[in-house]
C-alpha cells in the first residue's frame, strides 16, 4: 500500500509513482523505496542526496546479490523468514524480485511450513505491524479501523482475511494468524502477479482458546476465550459489510477458518460476493488437478474410483465434494457418487447413526448402517487436546468408544480397497505401513495424498509411500519435499498446496471483476493447473513446478477469467483475456519516481 503521499501513473509513458514524499519519508516507504537504484536526477528531485550512499546501481542486480547473501547468512529458516520481511518493508519491489528468482528457496520460508513456525512465534518475532487488526471487542470500529489502512474505494482488489481457528494444521493462534494472511498474499504477488499494493491482509481476532497464549505475557492479541455464536456470526457480517462498502471492487479470500464456520460463512456470502473459501475450494481444487492427472496415469475411470479421505474438515470434505462432483460430470448419479466417498475422522468411519452429532456438511456421506455392520471396531480414546479442538468429533468418538470402538483406517482400506487415499487430519504418520501396503495389494496404482501442513503433521512422507509400494504410489503432498530415488528412477513430488492454485483463481477473478465463484471456474482453474504437468515419464511429478508458478498461475488466470465471462459473471468488457490478464500483471520492476 502506497501512503497517501503518492500515486501510480500508467499511460503511454509506462508506469510511474508521483509522489508529495521527501527526504526519509521516500526511503521508508517501502513501495517507494529503491535505495541505491534512485537516479541522480531522482535523488535532487526527491531530496535523497545525502541519505543514500553516492553510488547509483542502474539496475537491481546488486542489490538482488547483497540481499541474496544476506539472506543465505540467517542461520535458521525462521531467521530467513524474518529477514525476509525486513527486507519488505524496506524495499517490498526488491522482496518481490528475490523471491521470483529464487521461488523454490525461498517459497517455503517466506510461506508454508516456515509460516507456522512464524506464527507460532509471533510473540517473541514480530517486527513491523501489517495489515488490519479487527477485534470483536469493539465491532463499532470495523469500518474506521479499516479504513485507517488508507484506501480509496478503488484502490483494492483483494482482502485476505483468517480468524485463525484452525491455522495449517497447527490450530488456534489468535491475531499471531495474522502471518497466515501476510503470506497468502505474498504468494499472490509472487504466484499470480497481484498488485502488492492493492491488498489487505485481515486478522478477524474473535480471541482465543489457545492457553499458551492467553498466558503468554507477550501475546499480541484480545486476551480472552474464543466468542461464538450470534456476536461471531454478526461480526463477521460486519467485516463483510464494511469491506464491501470501503473496497466495492475487491475479493474476499478466507483463510484458516475452523470447520464450524468456515463453511457457513461461505455459504452465507458466495452467491452475491466474489468470495471463496480457500480451504474449502481452494484446496478441493488442487486435489483434483493433482487427481485428474493421477487418474489418467492410472488409467481407470472416474466413475470407477474408490475414494478414501482422513479427516473429515474443512480441507477434506471441500476435497470429497469436488471429487463427487467429477464422478456425476462422468455419468454417475449424486447419489452413486456420494457412495463412492468414504470419511473418516476421530469417530472412525462416518455412519448414519451419528448422523445428528455431524457437520451438516458431512452428513452426506454417512455410511448406511447395514453396510457397516459387519466391520470391526477398534478400542480407542479421546485425548483431551482432540475435545478441545474439535468438540463436535470428539463427542462422536467418545460415543463410538462406548460401543466397544471407531471403524478406523485400517479397517476401512481393507473393506474398501480404495483407489484414492486423502489425508487432511492434521495428525502425522496416519498412514501406516500396513495400510499403505494393503491399499497397493488390491489396486495397481494406488494414489495417495498426504496433505496435512505443515511438513511435519503429513500422514506420510513420499519416500515411505513409494517404499511401501515398490513406486507404484502416485503421491502428491501439502508441503514441498525433495525429489525421492528409489530403483533408478527419481520421482518428483508434485505439491498439492492450493498455493498452486488460489493465486490464478483470484487473479482472474480480479481481471474479470466476476461478482461471484462459481464451481465452473473452479475447475477451470483445476484444469488448468493439471493441464500445466505434461511429463508422463516415470517419476513424473504430478503437478506443475513451484519454478513455473508464474506460468501456471497465468494460465489459470486466463481460464477462470474466460469462464467468468462466459458464464456472464465478468462485470467488465474484456476482448483479449490473455492480453487482459497480462497487462494486469505487476511485476517487481523499478519505475521511475517523480517528485509533485
Ligand atoms: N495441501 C493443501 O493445500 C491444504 C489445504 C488446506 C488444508 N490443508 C491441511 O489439511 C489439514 C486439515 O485442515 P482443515 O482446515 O481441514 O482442518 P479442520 O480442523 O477443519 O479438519 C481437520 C479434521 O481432522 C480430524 N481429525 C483430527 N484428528 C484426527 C484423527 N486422529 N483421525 C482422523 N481425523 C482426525 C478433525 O476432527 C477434523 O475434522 C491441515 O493440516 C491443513 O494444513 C492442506
Ligand atoms: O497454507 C497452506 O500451506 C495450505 C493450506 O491453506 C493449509 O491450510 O494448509
Ligand atoms: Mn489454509
Amino acid at each position: 500500500m502506497f501512503s497517501r503521499l503518492a500515486e501510480v501513473v500508467q499511460d503511454s509513458g509506462g508506469r510511474r509513482i508521483r509522489t508529495k514524499a521527501r527526504g526519509y519519508e521516500v526511503l521508508r516507504d517501502p513501495a517507494l523505496n529503491k535505495g541505491t537504484a534512485f537516479t541522480a536526477a531522482e535523488r535532487q528531485a526527491l531530496g535523497l542526496h545525502g541519505l543514500l550512499p553516492p553510488v547509483v546501481t542502474t539496475d537491481m542486480e546488486p542489490q538482488l546479490e547483497r540481499a541474496l547473501m544476506a539472506y543465505r547468512a540467517e542461520p535458521t529458516d525462521l531467521d530467513k523468514h524474518i529477514y525476509m520481511w525486513r527486507l519488505h518493508d524496506n524495499n517490498a519491489t526488491l522482496f518481490y524480485a528475490l523471491l521470483q528468482r529464487h521461488m523454490i528457496e525461498m517459497l517455503p520460508v517466506v510461506y508454508d511450513p516456515v509460516v507456522g513456525e512464524s506464527i507460532e512465534k509471533y510473540s517473541e518475532v514480530m517486527t513491523r505491524p501489517r495489515g488490519v487488526f479487527l477485534s470483536i471487542d469493539a465491532p463499532e470500529e470495523i469500518e474506521a479501523r479499516l479504513a485507517a489502512f488508507g484506501a480509496g474505494p478503488d484502490d483494492i482488489d483483494l482482502l485476505v482475511a483468517s480468524d485463525a481457528e484452525a491455522i495449517l494444521g497447527i490450530g488456534d493462534w489468535g491475531s499471531n494468524g495474522i502471518d497466515i494472511s501476510i503470506g497468502k498474499l505474498a504468494v499472490y504477488t509472487a504466484a499470480a502477479g497481484v498488485d502488492p499494493h492493492r491488498v489487505v491482509p485481515v486478522i478477524l481476532d474473535v480471541g482465543t482458546d489457545n492457553e499458551k497464549l492467553l498466558n503468554d505475557p507477550l501475546y499480541v492479541g484480545y486476551r480472552h476465550g474464543r466468542v461464538r455464536g450470534q456476536a461471531y456470526d454478526d461480526f463477521v457480517d460486519a467485516y463483510v459489510a464494511a469491506a464491501r462498502k470501503l473496497f466495492p471492487k475487491a475479493m474476499l479470500h478466507w483463510e484458516d477458518f475452523g470447520s464450524t464456520n468456515a463453511r457457513r460463512i461461505l455459504n452465507r456470502h458466495r452467491t452475491h460476493l466474489p468470495t471463496f473459501n480457500d480451504d474449502m475450494q481452494g484446496t478441493g481444487a488442487i486435489v483434483m488437478s493433482a487427481a485428474l492427472n493421477a487418474v489418467a496415469r492410472a488409467g481407470t475411470p472416474w466413475t470407477e474410483q474408490r475414494v478414501v479421505v482422513l479427516g473429515a474438515g474443512t480441507a477434506g470434505v471441500g476435497i470429497a465434494d469436488q471429487i463427487r462432483d467429477q464422478m456425476v460430470r462422468k455419468g454417475l448419479s449424486q447419489d452413486e457418487a456420494t457412495r463412492r466417498v468414504w470419511l473418516v475422522d476421530l469417530p472412525g468411519l462416518l455412519t448414519a447413526e451419528m448422523t445428528d452429532g455431524l457437520l451438516d456438511f458431512q452428513r452426506p456421506y454417512a455410511r448406511p448402517m447395514d453396510e457397516v455392520a459387519g466391520l470391526a471396531r477398534t478400542p480407542c480414546e479421546v485425548s483431551a487436546s482432540a475435545a478441545a479442538r474439535w468438540p463436535e468429533m470428539a463427542a462422536l468418538r467418545r460415543a463410538e468408544a462406548a460401543k466397544g470402538g471407531i471403524i478406523d483406517l485400517a479397517t476401512v482400506v481393507a473393506a474398501v480397497k480404495p483407489t484414492i487415499l486423502i489425508g487432511t487430519s492434521t495428525q502425522p504418520q496416519m498412514f501406516t505401513e500396513s495400510i499403505v501396503r494393503d491399499m497397493a495389494s488390491h489396486v495397481a496404482r494406488p494414489i495417495i495424498f498426504p496433505l496435512s501442513n505443515p511438513t511435519v503433521l503429513h500422514e506420510a512422507t513420499p519416500a515411505q509411500l513409494l517404499e511401501w509400494t515398490d513406486g507404484k504410489v502416485l503421491v502428491a503432498t501439502g508441503a514441498p519435499f525433495d525429489d525421492v530415488v528409489q530403483g533408478g528412477v527419481t520421482y518428483k513430488i508434485g505439491q498439492a498446496n492450493n498455493a498452486a492454485l488460489y493465486p490464478g483463481l483470484g487473479f482472474g477473478v480480479i481481471v474479470s471483476r466476476a461478482s461471484m465463484v462459481s464451481d465452473e471456474m473452479l475447475l477451470a482453474a483445476a484444469e488448468a493447473v493439471a493441464g500445466q504437468a505434461t511429463d508422463v515419464s516415470p517419476g513424473a511429478s504430478l503437478l506443475p513446478s513451484n519454478a513455473d508458478l508464474r506460468v501456471t498461475s497465468s494460465v489459470v488466470a486466463i481460464n477462470v477469467a474466460r469462464t467468468a465471462v462466459e458464464q456472464g459473471l465478468s462485470s467488465v468488457d474484456i476482448d483479449d483475456i490473455t492480453e487482459a490478464v497480462r497487462t494486469a500483471q505487476w511485476w517487481p520492476v523499478y519505475c521511475p519516481v517523480e517528485a509533485i
